[in-house]
């Protein structure tokens, strides 16, 4: 796969025992497990605890965020950070574009708005094979690497002094 590396230097890790929530996306069941093998790896190797929740596509992964959020305000569990976990793959018609934009989108906009840390593990791929090459741990390693990200970014808020 092109580009493929650890990206290492990249990754930071929390100073606390940070506390996630995975959101997946099961559409393509099989790419589900993948993925999500992937990511609870790297949290379990990085001392994280988590939470998993399913839906049954990514067009649904940015509103269980919110409800999180909601929850959280509400005294509800905190979690330090999300990581969204999907496979979308083109098909024949324009839902491809609508499912992989707008959970990416809606992704950012949570991220950016809300100050939260959000790793996007959402494959957007032409076929199966491209899909599989990203999603299986030991090849692209995608969950992985979306999970590094989100702890990455939890230490970073913890750097830059903002509230969690
Ligand atoms: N086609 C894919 C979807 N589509 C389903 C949507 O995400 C959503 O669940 C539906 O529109 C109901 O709200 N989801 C994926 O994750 N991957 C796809 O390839
Ligand atoms: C997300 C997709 O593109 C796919 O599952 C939907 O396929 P189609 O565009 O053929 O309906």
């Amino acid at each position: 796969m092109a580009g493929t590396s650890q990206h290492g230097k990249a990754f930071i890790r929390p100073k606390k025992n940070a506390h996630l929530l995975i959101i997946e996306a099961r559409f393509h069941d099989d790419l589900a497990d993948a993925l999500l093998d992937g990511a609870t790896s790297a949290l379990d190797e990085a001392d994280a605890t988590y939470d998993v929740v399913t839906v049954p596509g990514s067009l649904e992964i940015p509103g269980v965020i919110a409800f999180a959020l909601d929850g959280m305000a509400e005294g509800g569990k905190v979690y330090d950070g999300f990581v969204a976990l999907g496979t979308v793959i083109r098909g024949d018609t324009y839902h491809f574009d609508i499912v992989a934009n707008e959970s990416s989108r809606a992704l950012m906009d949570l991220s950016v708005q809300e100050s939260i840390a959000i790793g996007n593990g959402i494959l957007t791929t032409e076929n199966e094979e491209q899909a599989w090459v990203r999603a299986k741990k030991s090849e692209g390693d995608k969950g992985g690497f979306a999970a590094r990200a989100a702890l990455t970014m939890i230490a970073l808020k913890e750097k830059l002094g903002a509230q969690s």
